[in-house]
Parts: structure tokens; C-alpha cells; sequence
């Protein structure tokens, strides 16, 4: 797939923008706070409903406006689709699919998907395992509405049953009430437990083989699943049902401790993915090459698996991270580039884009002060 048209309207530094693309490489360069994030944050928008910053939705619109329109055209094997979302500070969001204003916000889902590649997942390895389970949720909710629904479902019964067990502690609710909230935290959790075990097990070669040929067959990564309750791996095999019983048996036994401590302390918000390179924990002993090749490795694994999934490639967005990779790191990705997937890329230096030594057809873009102008080379 790929965006053939990109429309910004009062979004971040954009007053009006219209952006044809090409399928290929499409590299925008610019100095630093001009506006070439924030182009690939609409696109990040657009696939997942979500800023890769975490930005909230005021944030977007430009500042003194009260509407911002963020619109793509996107062209896709069975046919193009175009996505249209406006987002108000009175209105709220408002979501269009092919001309047609849609209900649920989730319905955007889907219909873009992209794989983002900026300086903050060079710390995924180190950074707490929050952000290892956001790169998890992010790849399979674009992939699966599935996944999305019980991520959602998950998230919303999470979220209550904590403040009930905040007002359970505080003497303002009985423990029984916490039933209610216990059934969709089983159920989901038990579905995103398994869906997640799964999506790593085809997930863990290609990024083990990727690895491989960054590091020139020096160490190995070894990426797995790491559940915090015990026994969860096998359960997960056998099915959701399983695991379902697992997470009830446990909610059980600690319901106590979970009523002393107010906060939920089953489920797949406590899990983690982890990363072995050369048979050493990465969290306690990559180095920051290492850290590299490892967080090279996932992503191009994340997009191989992406474009299995949806039998044709998602968008790379790569933001930044093409001058902080080393030469060697620079080519194994940018031969992933050259492979038919369309890439967005954003750098402050044209010279580290090597943009030359790409196939023809790649489109370079000078960003200044939220306007972007092509530039014949
Ligand atoms: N809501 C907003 N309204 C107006 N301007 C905004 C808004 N949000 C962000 N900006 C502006 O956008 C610019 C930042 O853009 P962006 O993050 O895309 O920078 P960049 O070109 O990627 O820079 P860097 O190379 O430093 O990452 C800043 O000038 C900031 O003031």
C-alpha cells in the first residue's frame, strides 16, 4: 500500500498543506523543529488513531485554531481508500472513510498501516516494558480489529477496576462489586495474552534472522513472550479458554493483596517481551551498538510480518534515525526500503540520506516553517 495524496489542514505547524507522494522513498529533510515529525506523526494519526508521541488532541490543532483536518489518500491492492479525520476542541473527532462519516472511531483502524521508526525506539531495549508492550499492541492492533476490541475492552475494564479497588480501600465500595469488572478483564486479557504469544512466535525468527545478517552472524537475538504469571506459556498453547482460568485462579488468590496495594495486579498490563542478544539479557547488558542492531532487527521484523499479514507492505515511516545508525546498520535498512515498500524519511542532513544511490522515482522535500517544497536535485 501506499499514500498517494497527504492533505494537512491546521494541524501542528501546518496551515494548509497538499502533498503528493511517491510509491518509493520520499525523504524530507529540514533543520531541527520545522515541521518533518510532524508529517510523519499525521500519517502515524491516521494508521492508528494514536500520535507516536502520545500527543493529545488539543496538541494537534494548530495553535489559536479550533479544528484541524488530517486527510490521505491511500492507494491499496483491492482498491484506494480514502481517510479523512477531523478533530475539533468543541466537536471532537470526526471520521470520514471514502467520503462516508463513520460511527466508531475504531472503524479507522486498519485501513493505513505503518511501521514507525524514531530515536525514542532506540531505548525500547532499556526503557520499561511499557513501551515493549505498546510495540506489541500497535503492530496487532493495525493488523487485527480483533486484538483492537480486546485491547480496548481490556484498557477500559483495567482502568475501572483499579478505582474501584481505590474506593474498595477507601471504605466507598464492597469487594463483590470488583466481579463485574473481573469478567472482560478475563476474557480480553486471556485473548491478548494468546494473540500476543502467537504474533511472537512468527515474529521471533525473522527478526533472529534479520540480526544475524546486521551483526554479521556475531551474536544472536532471541525474542520471546514473558508473561509474569507462570504457566501461562503452556496454558497459551492450548487456547484462551485456558488461559482464562489461569488469570481467574490467580485473580482469586490475590484478591487480598490487590484490595492492600488499590491496583490490579493480573493480566497482560504486567507482561513483558524479552530480548536475549548472544544469550545475555539486553535490558541489563546491551551495549548501545547492540541496542541498535536489536531495535534494527525488530523493526524490520515488524514489517515483514505486517506485510505477511496483509498480504501487501505497510508504510515506513522512519524518522530521524537513519544519521544515527552506523553505515553497515544504514544499508540493511535502506535495502528494506528499496524493496517496494513505500518510506517517509525525515533527516536534518541531506548528505546522510544518501539519497542519490536510490532507485529513481524517490521524491526530496525541504521542510521550513511547516511549508514543504520539493527540490530537484
Ligand atoms: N499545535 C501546534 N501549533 C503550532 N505549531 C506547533 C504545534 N505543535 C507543534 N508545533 C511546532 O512544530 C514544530 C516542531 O515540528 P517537528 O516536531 O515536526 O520538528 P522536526 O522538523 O521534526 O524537528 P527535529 O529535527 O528537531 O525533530 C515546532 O516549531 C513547534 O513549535
Amino acid at each position: 500500500m501506499y499514500v498517494a495524496r497527504l492533505t494537512l489542514r491546521n494541524f501542528r505547524n501546518y496551515r494548509d498543506l497538499s502533498l503528493e507522494l511517491s510509491p518509493g522513498v520520499n525523504a524530507f529533510v529540514g533543520a531541527n523543529g520545522q515541521g518533518k515529525t510532524n508529517l510523519l506523526e499525521a500519517l502515524h494519526l491516521l494508521a492508528t488513531g494514536r500520535s507516536q508521541r502520545g500527543a493529545r488532541d488539543p496538541e494537534l490543532i494548530l495553535a489559536g485554531e479550533d479544528e484541524m483536518r488530517v486527510w490521505a489518500r491511500v492507494e491499496r491492492a483491492q482498491g484506494p481508500v480514502e481517510i479523512d479525520l477531523q478533530v475539533g476542541t468543541v466537536l471532537g473527532r470526526r471520521l470520514q472513510l471514502n467520503g462516508l462519516p463513520q460511527r466508531r472511531m475504531a472503524d479507522l483502524v486498519g485501513r493505513l498501516a505503518v511501521v514507525f521508526f524514531g530515536p525514542d525506539d532506540l531505548q525500547v531495549l532499556k526503557g520499561p516494558p511499557a513501551g515493549r508492550r505498546r510495540f506489541l499492541d500497535i503492530l496487532l492492533s493495525q493488523v487485527s480489529p480483533a486484538y483492537l476490541h480486546h485491547l480496548q475492552r481490556y484498557s477500559r475494564a483495567l482502568a475501572q477496576r483499579n478505582r474501584l479497588l481505590r474506593q474498595i480501600q477507601g471504605g466507598h465500595a464492597a469487594r463483590d462489586e470488583l466481579e463485574a469488572w473481573d469478567i472482560p478483564l478475563i476474557e480480553s486479557g486471556a485473548e491478548i495474552t494468546v494473540r500476543r504469544f502467537r504474533a511472537l512466535a512468527n515474529l521471533a525468527p525473522v527478526a533472529a534472522e534479520q540480526h544475524r545478517r546486521i551483526s554479521g552472524r556475531v551474536e544472536d537475538l532471541e525474542v520471546s513472550y514473558a508473561p509474569a504469571l507462570p504457566g501461562i506459556e503452556s496454558a497459551a498453547q492450548a487456547g484462551p479458554a485456558e488461559v482464562a482460568q489461569l488469570l481467574q485462579q490467580e485473580l482469586q488468590r490475590r484478591r487480598g493483596e490487590e484490595v492492600a496495594r488499590a491496583v490490579t495486579l493480573v493480566g497482560p498490563h504486567r507482561d513483558d517481551l524479552a530480548l536475549r542478544i548472544g544469550g545475555k539479557d539486553a535490558r541489563a547488558f546491551a551495549s548501545q551498538g547492540q541496542q541498535r542492531t536489536a531495535v534494527l532487527a525488530l523493526k524490520l521484523a515488524e514489517l515483514s510480518y505486517m506485510r505477511a499479514v496483509l498480504d501487501e507492505p505497510p508504510v515506513l515511516l522512519l524518522d530521524d534515525v537513519v544519521s544515527e545508525l552506523d553505515p553497515d546498520r544504514r544499508r540493511h535498512l535502506l535495502r528494506a526500503v528499496d524493496s517496494g515498500v513505500q518510506t517517509l524519511l525525515t533527516s536534518t542532513d541531506p548528505q546522510d540520506l544518501a539519497i542519490r544511490a536510490w532507485e529513481p522515482g524517490h521524491r526530496l522535500f525541504e521542510v521550513r516553517a511547516g511549508q514543504v517544497r520539493e527540490r530537484k536535485e
